[in-house]
């Protein structure tokens, strides 16, 4: 049998048997109550209560069936046994309507329960997926519990509660019709019985089967899922036609649709068999049932009158009965899908950053590492091996080095998103673990490599936020260029940056990029981080956003990553990683001087323009680039 690992719910649910069903279940099904009771406690007592009531008006019923059967079957003139029957027959018709009216309410009650419950599921599940650590999102196990609970898991809390309670009320009628049995002959009830279990069991494996199947396709359907999303989403739309990658997606789609359809069709043959072999036992068991009651009737051990009622009370209690397996194999099968859920929020609040116990930070004076080490979850290498940095207030700090040393890493690190596994990063000598992390983030402005092109206003792509502080947007705008960007959009500031939506605008690259500086900028924070904010501004751009960054840091801080090494000559300081270390720091000359990685480097672009120059003597004296490289880097003129 395959348990999870990770889920203490599954493993107590995934033992087939009724009885483990009945004793497992209502603890789950108390869980779902409870998030049922925080959403809406009216209209959830409504819904238990309604249904209990309306429950209790089909026993009424029953027995005043039976009230109206006993006459009708007992000797004398048909007139007169009407007669006697017709005050039962009216408590018939009046608990029946009752039944109706409280099934009306209790209706009402369950559909405006269900909203409700999954608004409040929903909540939960956004507020902790943009809570957890950031690592979380590179466990590929969390990354499918949380399809799981978001595919269907959340959706489920609100189905556990109304199969629950068709549960009790059918439990009511039960009782009601095994009363009036248990009254008659008390062989009926154990016969009665009989006849339903192996239908119920049925239902139950055939639940399970589908879930578990669905369970380890998860994997697989998460990767549909994200081809689904590369066949019809508007960003790969272009590189898929350029490419022509329409038959390799669709034959990879078609290839994971096979092994799902395959699955699921295994599975829907052994539910047929399953369901097949059941309700084989339990009509074998009703034919035994009513020939016991032929018994009973030829032996003189019950009269016809009985018998008449008893199989009136054995078919309400048959549908009740069926009803009641149903809806426990439909409260199993959700009680397995909320648990997807109850699984993540478990998971997920073991991911919550833990709680700030220290002061917000001060103004920046100075940040350090110390033998920082990081490694990604899951990467036995370290990203980032013992690496020592320090930026003081008012500096520029360049962070340079080939693809994969680790820059990124350790930009991520400053502003408190990862955590190093050893080693300390401290905020004016205190440890950022003990700072509260939403304050330190507060005082750290970002402009990222990767950054997000939301798909807000301009405005607010710039402010994040709904509120705006109309100067320091103007200022981070002309500083990033950004307001030349916003002037050519047809409503300004209020364009929407996304063309999926109506009057939204489309951005080029560069004018994404020079968005995302102004977001960075309009921060106004102590310390700025800039990693690859010019990738892809064209040449005046970029002058004028380092110029920026330099003004910017009068007063402030600026951690600057890049690999445009000419633009990091002006640092205060350049630190060079390589393989997750810091290799070699220093100022420009200094660094040139000693003849190392960042030597070579500088070297190389130099080289780069010089070969696309022409040469000095042919150029004059206006070649500005190759004269200024060349005095950079000696022994580079020839
Ligand atoms: N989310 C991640 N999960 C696992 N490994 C990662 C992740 N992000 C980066 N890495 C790895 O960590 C190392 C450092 O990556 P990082 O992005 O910090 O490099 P970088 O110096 O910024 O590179 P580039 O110049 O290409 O931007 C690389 O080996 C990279 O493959």
């Amino acid at each position: 049998m395959a348990t999870s690992k990770v889920s203490p719910y599954l493993d107590e649910l995934s033992a087939t048997s009724l009885w483990h069903m009945s004793t497992r279940l209502p603890r789950l099904i108390g869980l779902a109550w409870t998030w049922a009771w925080r959403a809406a406690p009216w209209d959830t007592a409504a819904t238990i209560g309604l249904n209990l009531a309306a429950g209790v008006f089909t026993a009424v019923g029953l027995f005043a069936v039976t009230g109206v059967l006993e006459p009708l079957f007992t000797g004398g003139p048909t007139p007169e046994r009407v007669l006697a029957a017709l005050p039962s027959l009216a408590l018939v018709a009046a608990a029946y309507a009752a039944r109706a009216l409280l099934q009306a309410g209790a209706g009402w009650a369950q559909a405006r329960l269900r909203p409700q419950v999954e608004r409040l599921t929903e909540l939960h599940l956004f507020d902790l997926t943009s809570r957890i650590r950031l690592d979380s999102f590179d466990d590929a196990d969390f990354n499918d519990t949380m399809y799981r609970a978001r595919d269907r898991g959340q959706y489920e809390a609100a189905q556990v509660i109304s199969s629950a309670v068709d549960f009790l009320t059918s439990m009511v009628s039960i009782v009601a019709a095994a009363g009036v049995l248990a009254v008659l002959h008390p062989l009926l009830l154990p016969l009665l019985a009989l006849t339903v279990i192996p239908d119920g069991w049925a239902a139950a494996r055939a639940a399970r089967m589908r879930y578990e199947r669905l369970r380890d396709l998860t994997p697989g359907r998460r990767r549909k899922w994200a081809l689904g999303d590369m066949l019809a989403s508007r960003d790969s739309a272009a590189e898929l036609r350029a490419f022509t990658m329409r038959s390799f997606l669709l034959a990879e789609y078609t290839r994971i649709s096979d092994i799902e359809r395959a699955a699921m069709l295994a599975v829907a043959r052994r539910q047929t068999v399953t369901r097949l072999f059941g309700e084989g036992a339990g009509g074998v068991a009703t034919a035994v049932t009513y020939a016991a009651l032929g018994g009973l009737l030829i032996v003189g051990a019950m009269p016809l009158a009985v018998a008449g009622t008893a199989v009136f009370a054995i078919r309400t209690a048959q549908s009740s009965l069926s009803t009641l397996l149903f809806a426990l194999s439909a409260t199993y099968e959700s009680g397995l899908y909320f648990s997807d859920f109850l699984e993540f929020s478990r998971g997920a609040a073991r991911r919550l950053p833990e709680a700030p116990t220290a002061q917000d930070p001060a103004r920046l004076s100075e940040v350090r590492t110390r033998a920082v080490v990081f490694a990604y979850p899951g990467e036995e290498e370290p990203a980032l091996d013992g690496v020592d940095i320090d930026i003081t207030r008012g500096e520029v700090v360049a962070l340079v080095g080939e693809n994969g040393s680790g820059k990124s890493t350790l930009a991520r690190l400053l502003a408190g998103l990862y955590t190093p596994q050893s080693g300390a990063i401290t905020w004016n000598g205190t440890d950022i673990a003990e700072i509260d992390p939403d304050a330190l983030r507060a005082r750290i402005g970002l402009v990222n490599q990767e950054y997000t092109q939301w798909p807000l206003s301009a405005q607010r792509n710039v402010t994040m936020s709904a509120e705006a502080d109309g100067a320091r947007l103007a200022e981070a705008a002309r500083l990033s260029g950004a307001d030349e960007v916003v002037a050519g959009l047809a409503r300004g500031w209020d364009t929407i940056l996304d063309k999926r939506f109506a009057d939204g605008a489309d951005l080029s690259g560069g004018q994404w990029q020079r968005v995302a500086s102004a977001r960075g900028l309009y921060r106004d924070a102590d310390l700025l981080i800039a990693d690859e904010p010019t990738a892809a501004l064209d040449a005046r751009a970029e002058k004028r956003l380092f110029e920026s960054l330099h003004a910017h840091a009068k007063g402030r801080t600026v951690l600057l990553i890049t690999h445009r090494l000419a633009s990091v000559r002006m640092a205060d300081r350049i630190y060079v990683l390589d393989k997750g270390r810091v290799v070699e720091h220093g100022d420009h000359e200094h660094l040139m001087a000693g003849g190392g990685l960042y030597a070579e480097l500088f070297r190389m672009q130099a080289q780069a323009y010089e070969e696309s120059m022409p040469r000095k003597h042919d150029a004059g004296p206006g070649t500005s680039v190759h004269s200024l490289l060349a005095e950079e880097t000696p022994g580079l003129t020839h």
